[in-house]
Parts: structure tokens; C-alpha cells; sequence
């Protein structure tokens, strides 16, 4: 599904007035009689709404949305950050017409700080109209008051098209902003609403008058919008599984060559196998050092034990692995519970400079590549690396905190150094350096040990069947949160356990292959 950045949606709602003769009171008014609806639809039986509103165009769709709730009946009050001195003709008007049906507007800066909270506690909805596409910096006097506000009282809150102080095309905050339940945008997903920290900020994400948005009006709307941006769910990978008949046998399926695990960490690898079987690999040979036996790994699995240098793998152990294995394998998985010794270090640094192979790399082997990266660093185009936000930070010598506050940016700027990236988390991202994804589907179950190793051994076996390593990293990216979203609707957001999340992945599959649709990306 397309991604629309700010800039171009004030380009569709141009090129709405200009080229089909609407005007910006039309389009207020649609949309603020959206939001009326989807808070109507959503809290039946509501009695009172307290409506924040700023001073431009996002402050007059708030407007409207209290006009049409007060023709229901319902107590509106409106709180406005701005006393409307120089807002649009539309936004002005919109005030005149409440304020003559006898609506309540009320001026924040003459209401205390207790009085506020009192007002928002008392109402059964919050409606936030305070800042849209039209903020660009940290809000600042009675809008940034409003937004501490809001954030401290328990009722509901409805956001107008963007969470106030949220930048709509990246999904950073711009210092601080509401957090919303729902969020209800106009025309088409923004991406903003889609990126951590803006995800969570967004809550539910409604989207109003979608319908406008359409390749029959816009003719040349991939002219207007990103090409390369874009919010994936399952619909989007149908077409890039491999698909599976009658012929088929394992070698087809390809062959997922893991090295894994270490005598401190063992599970690890038993997880990665478990991921790349579950997610479709006709082979899953796992190399480990010798003496680390690892617990629970399925019979399936091809186990082949290598000398161990102190209780690692090292870099004799790639060449010992391909000269049996060699002949059939068809990608690898690096990194899960290797550790971080010189052994491990050589491994990593001789698979990145020798090998042909289509690779993950993940966890303690993203920890060699800045030191890798110091020396004549090749990009891999067949290589994808999977760094949660920590690991991301290390890569680009950097902070969690400040990966987790861009992490678009971020993800951006690893994918054109390394090669194609999977950042981790809610909303994962995966960005090949041309092209950005974000995964629509996210659930707090999976953040339990080993999801992670479950996740590279399902992109082993995506890369092993033949995809490359942005397709690969999507489908697994987007079945491993489907899976979440499956557990997590059953079981809730604690104790699902790693094996559970491989496990859940046929009937994830099984469920897209039997998707009727099949968009294209
Ligand atoms: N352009 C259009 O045709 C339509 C726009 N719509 C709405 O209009 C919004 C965009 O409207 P605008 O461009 O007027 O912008 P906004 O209403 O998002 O924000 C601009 C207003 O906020 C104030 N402001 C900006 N940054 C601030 C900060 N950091 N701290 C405090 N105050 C700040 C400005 O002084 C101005 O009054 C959209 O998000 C959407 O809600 C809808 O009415 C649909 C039609
Ligand atoms: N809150 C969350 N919402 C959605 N997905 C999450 C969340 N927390 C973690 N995940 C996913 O779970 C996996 C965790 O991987 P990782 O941090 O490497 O864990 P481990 O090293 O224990 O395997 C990633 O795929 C990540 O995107
Ligand atoms: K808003």
C-alpha cells in the first residue's frame, strides 16, 4: 500500500481544488464531517466532547467536527489554543457558524491549569485539533499546555489527521505531541502514522475519504506520491512467496546453511533452524562448535559440529561447512548466539569479503562490522543485516535513543552503507537503499527471547527459496508479525515463547497463499 508524505498530500489536496474545482471549505468540511462520524460510530451514546482546536486548517477541521456533533445533541465545548487572528478564510468561517448556532468556544489561555483538566476529565471524548501537516517544529506556548493536557487526562482522544506534534512524514516527534487512541487521517496513510515513535502516538488509524484518492482522479499520482515508500501487510507478499506444487521437493526449497550458537549461548541456534523449517527451507544444516550441544534442536535439522575456538565458531569454520555442504547451499544465517570473540570476528569478517552467498546477519555478528566497515567495506547487495535499535546504534555509532527517535533516517543511512536493512521493532523497517517498507502489523508479544533468532532463520529460508534480500526481509518481517498478531489475539502480550512464534508461521503462510487479492507493491 502507498505512503504519503505531508508534502504530497497537500499536493493531491491542490490539485483536488484545482483540477476538480473544490474549495478548501468543501474539503474541511468533508473533512470534519468524517471525524464526526468515525466518533459517533466509535463511542455511541456519548454526551459531551471537548474539541482542542489550533489556528489553522487542522484547528478548522476540528470546528466542523464540533458543528456536526452539536447538531446531535451532544455538549461540544471547543478550547482553542489560538484566538483564530489569522487563520484561513475557511477556518474563520467555520468559527462564525458555530459561534452563531449558539456553540460553546472558549480561549485555553483563560482557563487554568486544574479548570483544563477538570474540562477534559468531564468529557466523554477529547477530540485533538490542534496541529496537522502544518506543524513543523516543537509545539510551543498554549499547544504545547494543550498536549501535556491532554496526555495527563484518562478520556479518550481522537486525533484530527495526525496526532499534534507528530511529524506526519517521518513519525517523529517534534519535541512532544498527543497520544492518541485514534487517529483519523484524510485521503491515505501517512507515514508518520505507520514509524515508531509516531506508531504508538497514532493508536488505531482511521482512514477518511480514501475513496478521492484514485488512480482514475489522479491519473499521475505516482508522480505526486513516494514511489518507493511503502506500508505492508499480507495482501502485499502473496505474490513474492515462491509458490509450491505437486513437482516440488526439497531441494527446489533450497538449503539454509546457519552458524549459530556458542557454548554460553546454545538455544539460539535451535531456534534459528526452527525458524528457516517453519518458513518453507528444503535443508537446514546449523554448524556449531564442538561440544555445544543444542538443546531442543529438531530432528530435522542437519547438525554439523566444527572445531570450537574457545567455545565459538571461527573463520576455519565457514570453509569446513562449504566444503561438505557447499554443492547445495543456497543462503546463510550468522550471528545468533555466536558471541563475540576473535574467532567469531574472523567468521563474520570472511563470510562479508569471500562469500558469494546470500546472507543474514544478526545479532553478535552485527557487533564485528563497524570494525569490518574501518577497512575497504564492499556493500553486499545479497547481504541483509537485521539490527534491533541497539545493535542499529552501534552500527552507526550512535544511540539507541536516537535510532529509536528516526528510525526511517536510520534505517536509511545503514541500508546505503551495509546493504538492505530490517530494523527491528513495532513497525519494522526494510530498506534495500532505493526502496523503504514499514510493517503495518506489530504486537508486544513477540518482544520475548529468541523472536529475533526465529525471524533470521525464517529470512534464511526466504532467501534459500530465491528471493532477494528486500523481498526476503518483508515476508518474514510480515509473517513473523502476523504471527504475533495471531498469538497475541489468543494468548495476550506475555509468555508466548520463541518456538511458538516459529511454529504459528504454516498457518501464516497458509493464510496469505489463500488471499483472493494480489496488489502489487
Ligand atoms: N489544505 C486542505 O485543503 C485541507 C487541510 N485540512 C487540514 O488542515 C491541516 C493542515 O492545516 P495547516 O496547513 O493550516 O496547518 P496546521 O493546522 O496543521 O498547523 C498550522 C497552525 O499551527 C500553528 N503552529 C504551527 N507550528 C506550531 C508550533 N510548533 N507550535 C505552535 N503553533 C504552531 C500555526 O501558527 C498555524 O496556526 C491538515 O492536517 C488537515 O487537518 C483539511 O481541512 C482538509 C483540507
Ligand atoms: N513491541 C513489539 N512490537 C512488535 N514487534 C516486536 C516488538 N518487540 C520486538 N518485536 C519483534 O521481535 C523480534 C525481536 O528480535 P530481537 O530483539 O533480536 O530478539 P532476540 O535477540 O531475543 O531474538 C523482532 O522481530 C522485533 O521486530
Ligand atoms: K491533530
Amino acid at each position: 500500500m502507498r505512503l504519503y508524505t505531508c508534502d504530497a498530500i497537500r499536493r493531491i489536496e491542490d490539485l483536488l481544488v484545482d483540477k476538480y474545482g473544490f474549495d478548501f471549505f468543501q474539503l474541511m468540511d468533508y473533512a470534519g464531517n468524517a471525524v464526526a462520524e468515525k466518533v459517533l460510530a466509535r463511542f455511541p451514546g456519548i454526551k459531551s466532547v471537548a474539541v482542542l482546536c489550533g489556528g489553522g486548517n487542522n484547528g478548522g477541521d476540528g470546528l466542523v467536527a464540533a458543528r456536526y456533533l452539536f447538531l446531535k445533541d451532544i455538549a461540544v465545548k471547543v478550547i482553542a489554543a489560538s484566538r483564530f487572528e489569522r487563520s484561513s478564510l475557511q477556518t474563520m468561517k467555520n468559527k462564525t457558524i458555530l459561534e452563531k448556532m449558539g456553540g460553546t468556544l472558549l480561549t485555553s489561555e483563560e482557563i487554568g491549569d486544574t479548570e483544563l483538566l477538570r474540562l477534559l476529565d468531564e468529557s466523554d471524548v477529547i477530540i485533538d485539533a490542534l496541529l496537522g501537516i502544518g506543524a513543523t517544529s516543537s509545539p510551543r506556548g498554549e499547544y504545547l499546555r494543550l498536549i501535556r493536557a491532554v496526555n495527563q487526562s484518562q478520556t479518550p482522544v481522537v486525533s484530527i489527521d495526525l496526532p499534534s506534534g507528530l511529524d506526519g512524514s517521518t513519525g517523529e516527534i517534534m519535541g512532544e505531541a498527543v497520544k492518541a487512541d485514534i487517529t483519523v487521517t484524510f485521503w491515505g496513510p501517512k507515514v508518520g502514522l505507520y514509524v515508531m515513535p509516531g506508531k504508538e502516538h497514532a493508536g488505531e488509524v482511521l482512514i477518511a475519504n480514501e475513496e478521492f484518492v484514485s488512480d482514475r482522479l489522479f491519473p499521475d499520482l505516482g508522480e505526486i506520491i513516494k514511489k518507493d515508500l511503502h506500508l505492508v501487510s499480507v495482501p502485499e507478499i502473496k505474490h513474492l512467496l515462491p509458490p509450491v506444487t505437486l513437482s516440488y521437493h526439497k531441494g527446489k526449497r533450497g538449503s539454509v546453511l546457519i552458524f549459530a550458537g556458542s557454548k554460553k549461548y546454545k538455544g539460539a541456534a535451535a531456534l534459528v533452524a526452527l525458524g528457516a523449517l517453519r518458513a518453507g527451507a528444503g535443508r537446514v544444516i546449523l554448524v556449531v562448535p564442538e561440544g555445544c550441544l543444542v538443546p531442543g534442536v529438531t530432528p530435522e535439522t542437519i547438525v554439523f559440529e566444527v572445531p570450537s575456538r574457545d567455545g565459538t565458531l571461527a573463520a576455519d569454520s565457514y570453509i569446513r561447512a562449504m566444503d561438505e555442504f557447499g554443492d547445495i547451499v543456497s543462503s546463510i544465517v550468522i550471528g545468533p548466539g555466536v558471541g563475540r570473540t576473535n574467532g567469531v570476528r574472523d567468521l563474520v569478517s570472511y563470510i562479508w569479503e569471500q562469500s558469494q552467498v546470500p546472507t543474514c546477519m544478526d545479532a553478535d555478528a552485527l557487533y564485528f562490522l563497524p570494525e569490518i566497515g574501518e577497512g575497504a567495506l564492499q556493500r553486499r547487495h545479497d547481504v541483509i543485516i537485521t539490527p534491533h535499535e541497539g545493535e542499529a546504534a552501534r552500527l552507526m555509532r550512535s544511540k539507541a535513543s536516537c535510532v529509536s527517535a528516526k528510525r526511517l533516517e536510520f534505517a536509511k543511512s545503514i541500508a546505503e552503507k551495509w546493504g538492505t536493512v530490517l530494523l527491528k521493532g513495532a513497525g519494522t523497517i526494510v530498506d534495500d537503499g532505493n526502496r523503504t517498507s514499514v510493517i503495518k502489523d506489530a504486537h508486544p508479544c513477540l518482544s520475548v527471547p529468541g523472536s529475533g533468532d526465529v525471524l533470521s532463520g525464517m529470512i534464511g529460508a526466504f532467501l534459500a527459496r530465491g528471493l532477494g534480500c528486500y523481498e526476503a526481509g518483508l515476508c518474514a518481517a510480515c509473517l513473523h508479525a502476523r504471527a504475533g498478531v495471531s498469538l497475541g489475539a489468543i494468548r495476550g502480550n506475555d509468555g508466548i515463547l520463541a518456538g511458538e512464534i516459529a511454529n504459528r508461521i504454516p498457518i501464516e503462510i497458509k493464510s496469505v497463499s489463500e488471499l483472493e487479492r494480489e496488489p502489487l507493491l
